[in-house]
């Protein structure tokens, strides 16, 4: 199945976090499959805090948009329709909460969880955490909220 962000348009596909257009990114993939979301990622060797860990803000930007991205799955399974169809369900983070539960260690594939907790209006709650060799290392909410319609206008516009 198709990452949800190779479903965005092009106008909407710059984020440095997750957008396929975006070649100094991360582009990260969100794949639903139904129940929650996953992503997987191999941080670079500078992506270090202290040698042989993790930064911080990149395990942060990595729950942001795989927040995101899981959010605008769910919604346009919710409405029963084809992912990346218009009129676009595209989310905004208007909140973000990380708890570093431990140290990630740096090497390894880290694969990324996003689970709805709520789906109500243009809102989307989500869950998620980080799991590295079975371990669950970072955990995190997301307050997605989908782009009001003259942000969409706009953007779409100007491209
Ligand atoms: C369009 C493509 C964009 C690509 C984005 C890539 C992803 C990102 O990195 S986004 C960058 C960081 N985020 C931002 O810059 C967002 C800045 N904030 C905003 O633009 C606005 O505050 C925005 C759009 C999030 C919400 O504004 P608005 O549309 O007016 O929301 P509003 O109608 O008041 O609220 C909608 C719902 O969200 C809730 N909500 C809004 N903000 C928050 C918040 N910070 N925390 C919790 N809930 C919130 C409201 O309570 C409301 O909930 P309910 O329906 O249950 O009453």
């Amino acid at each position: 199945m198709n990452a949800i962000q190779d479903t965005y348009p092009d106008e909407l596909s710059h984020c440095y976090g997750c957008g396929r257009l975006n070649p100094d990114g991360l582009q990260i993939k969100s794949v639903w499959n139904g129940n929650e979301a996953i992503a997987r990622f191999t941080p670079r060797p500078y992506h270090t805090a202290v040698p042989g860990y993790v930064y911080g803000g990149l395990l942060a930007s990595l729950i942001d948009c795989h927040g995101t991205g899981t959010a605008a799955a769910a919604a346009y399974a919710a409405a029963g329709r084809e992912p990346g169809t218009a009129p676009y369900l595209r989310f905004l983070t208007a909140s973000l909460r990380v708890n570093f539960l431990k140290p990630t260690p740096l090497g390894p594939e880290l694969i990324i969880h996003g689970r709805v907790k709520e789906l109500a209006g243009r809102k989307v709650v989500v869950e998620a955490w980080i799991e590295v060799d079975g371990e669950t290392t970072v955990q995190g909410e997301v307050v997605a909220v989908q782009a009001p319609d003259h942000m969409l206008a706009n953007l779409l516009r100007r491209d």
